[in-house]
């Protein structure tokens, strides 16, 4: 494409360009930019892109775009907000891929990968090729790729939507991080359907108060639009914040929920250590579901995903015989069985809401003594540190508390702002995860349950600012048979 068909969209802030050279590919990073790159210059929460113009140029840009003037020979195209710029030309240079597919975006605090799993599983049962972004991995069909976020920023992200359109998807669901929802990742995106799962106390370190972090979820659903169209959001009518949500958009509000009026909804629930069974009354139809998915916390994703699949028209029946099928979704609730005589379970429980659900479904079902590894992340919300440890001490038999991915911070420092929500004597502090969890095997006795909480499918730790390998199922698994080897 060429530099002023590119920069078309930015209308009057792209006046005075006089050369008019073809634009490869679009870049945010100077160490990715090639020959033809049109850079764009982002003021960064850590550096500041304008600072790396020159090395873009001279590894091959083609055209700057930023803030203000800079001393490069290349064409700089000047506008108020690169990010803005950022993702309208990205839709722009990749044609709006997001228009050719359905798409489904889900926001909340808990449960979006979750949700977005089961919606993979309804449509590709109904034989639909789909796309997945989120925090595990992006899908495209059965491909796997890795990403850095949850929400890639709008580069990434409209090419990636341009890269499923070409490989036939027709129907994509992403995760929507209330980062992304802030920083504008997603603007552009033409979502069908955005799904609200639940609003409780997390991020509080980037978006200070609540309302601001509930202000930003809200985001994609003003994005759906103030015109009435085809578009839906889908909203949990069980949660308070539901109600604002629905004031932010003139789309068609379509709620799932157990407990108060509710479109969708979910009756004669039970729930047991092996599974979840339910009555599930869609509109005028109803039908029973039972799913291997385990807790009051898994009918509300799988009415989540119901509704939204409804609303894209999928037969309530092909949703059943879907949500039954699904076994689980990596780390989430995932047991380590080596035919051991107790229970070890790898949760990626990490916000005190999460935790207490955890906790909480287990407790119903252990017939002994339930020990739950928990720790919290570094650089992350402090405020949940206190009651996070709260919850694990009123929960469990016995709570560790651990390292979950220090990141800058020190270990000791981050579990000292865990233990002050709790009283001394109540807890163990086994700095080092491995060993916190080889301790837990070690002390479980037949008929107990193991908890490891917080890093779920997580395949490395981050310490002292540097990322090691480790994933708490392989450790996991290896001090199971350790044990057993040592009997
Ligand atoms: C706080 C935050 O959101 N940070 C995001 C932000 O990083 P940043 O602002 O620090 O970027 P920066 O390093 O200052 O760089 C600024 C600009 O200079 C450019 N640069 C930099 C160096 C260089 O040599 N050349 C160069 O051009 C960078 O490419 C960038 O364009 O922009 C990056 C690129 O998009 C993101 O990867 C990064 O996410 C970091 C990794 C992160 O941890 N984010 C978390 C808070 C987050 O977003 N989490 C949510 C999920 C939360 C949840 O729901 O649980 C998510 O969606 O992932
Ligand atoms: N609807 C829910 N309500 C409360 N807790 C939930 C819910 N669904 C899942 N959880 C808990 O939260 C954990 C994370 O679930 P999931 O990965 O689906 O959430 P997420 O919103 O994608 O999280 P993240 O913001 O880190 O991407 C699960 O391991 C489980 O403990
Ligand atoms: N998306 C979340 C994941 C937290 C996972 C937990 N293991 C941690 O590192 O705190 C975040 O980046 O805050
Ligand atoms: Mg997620």
């Amino acid at each position: 494409m060429k530099l002023k068909e590119l920069v078309a969209p930015l209308r009057f802030q792209a006046n005075g360009i006089t050369e008019n050279p073809v634009v490869h590919s679009l870049e945010m990073d100077s160490r990715k930019v090639t020959e033809g790159t049109a850079f764009f210059c982002v003021k960064g929460y850590t550096v500041d892109g304008h600072d790396y113009a020159k090395q873009a140029e001279e590894r091959g840009a083609v055209a700057i775009i930023a803030e203000r003037p800079l001393p490069v020979s290349v064409p700089v195209i000047i506008v108020s907000d690169t990010k803005r710029a950022m993702a309208q030309l990205a839709c722009h240079f990749y044609d709006n891929p997001t228009k050719k597919l359905k798409l489904i975006g889900v926001t909340g605090t808990n449960g979006k990968t979750t949700v977005t799993h089961l919606l993979e599983q309804i449509m590709q049962d109904d034989g639909k090729k789909t796309g997945l972004i989120g925090t595990m991995y992006t899908k495209i069909g059965n491909e796997q790729y890795e990403t850095r976020n949850t929400t890639p920023e709008s580069l990434t992200l409209q090419q990636l939507f341009a890269e499923m359109v070409e490989a036939g998807v027709d129907r994509a669901m992403m995760e929507v991080s209330s980062h992304a929802l802030h920083q504008g990742r997603v603007r552009g995106c033409d979502f069908d359907v955005a799904v609200f799962t639940n609003l409780t106390p997390d991020h509080l370190d980037y978006h200070d108060t609540l309302d601001a972090y509930l202000y930003a979820k809200g985001l994609l659903f003003a994005q759906l639009g103030n015109t009435f169209s085809d578009k839906v959001a889908v909203l949990n009518a069980d949660d308070a914040a539901s109600q604002e949500l629905a004031r932010m958009t003139a789309a068609t509000v379509v709620t799932y929920g157990i407990k108060e009026q509710a479109d969708v909804k979910a009756t004669d629930i039970r729930i047991s250590a092996s599974g979840t069974s339910f009555r599930l009354t869609a509109f005028n139809e109803e039908v029973t579901v039972s799913m291997r998915l385990i807790g009051m916390f898994s009918v509300y994703n799988a009415l989540a995903a119901a509704t939204a699949a409804l609303v894209l028209g999928e037969p309530l029946e092909k949703i059943k015989a879907s949500l039954e099928q699904v076994k689980g979704v990596a780390g989430r609730f995932e047991t380590v069985d080596e035919g051991q005589d107790y229970t070890v379970i790898v949760d990626y429980a990490h916000t005190p809401d999460s935790l207490e659900n955890i906790l909480k479904t287990v407790r119903e079902f252990a017939k002994k003594d339930m020990i739950a590894i928990v720790g919290c992340g570094g650089d992350r919300d402090r405020t949940k540190r206190p009651v996070m440890a709260r919850i694990a001490v009123d929960y469990a038999s016995k709570a560790i508390f651990t390292s979950d991915n220090p990141r800058s911070e020190e270990p000791a420092a981050i579990i000292a702002d865990m233990v002050t929500g709790v009283e001394e004597g109540t807890y163990e502090v086994i700095l080092d995860r491995e060993e916190a969890i080889k301790r837990a095997v070690a002390e479980a006795e037949a008929g107990d349950i193991v908890i490891i909480a917080g890093k779920g499918h997580e395949t490395y730790q981050i310490l002292n600012g540097k990322t090691i390998h480790f994933d708490d199922r392989e450790v996991a698994r290896r001090a199971i048979k350790e044990r057993m080897s040592s009997c």
